[in-house]
């Protein structure tokens, strides 16, 4: 199964489930893989017959940034939707981490797997 990954997107977004997380906006760092079968644009050069990687940024920067979520499950679960049904993708890894959130522990997150067919 080919790929088209995209590591390491950080974002600035309300997501927690305290008072003064719900004010202050904080950093989560995203890593996507989307299943992609890259032999028809390697064929044509065209951006047009594959998942334009720049266009799959651009729109989670939008939402994650204005996305307030109280849980990093929910906000895992939405970005999952995004690519899915937007993109057309029919299978995506997503994996979230809201670094520094747990004291003593450098990352803490969610990693999902969702396919066309769950939506
Ligand atoms: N399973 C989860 N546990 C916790 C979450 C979460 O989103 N999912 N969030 C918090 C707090 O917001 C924490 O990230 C900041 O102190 C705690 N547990």
């Amino acid at each position: 199964m080919d790929k088209i990954f995209l590591s390491a997107l950080s974002v600035e977004c309300i997501v927690g489930i305290w008072e003064w997380e719900r004010r202050v906006k904080q950093t989560v760092i995203i890593d996507i893989e989307m299943q992609a079968d890259i032999r028809k644009a390697a064929a044509t050069d065209r951006i047009e017959d594959t998942i334009d990687y720049k266009k799959v940024s651009k729109r989670l920067l939008s939402f994650v940034g204005e996305s307030q979520f109280h849980l990093v499950e929910t906000l895992t679960e939405e970005i999952a939707k995004v690519i899915v049904t937007e993109f057309g993708v029919q299978w995506v890894k997503v994996r979230l981490n809201k670094q520094g959130a747990i004291r003593g522990a450098r990352d803490v997150g969610i990693q999902i797997e969702r396919s066309a067919a769950d939506y």
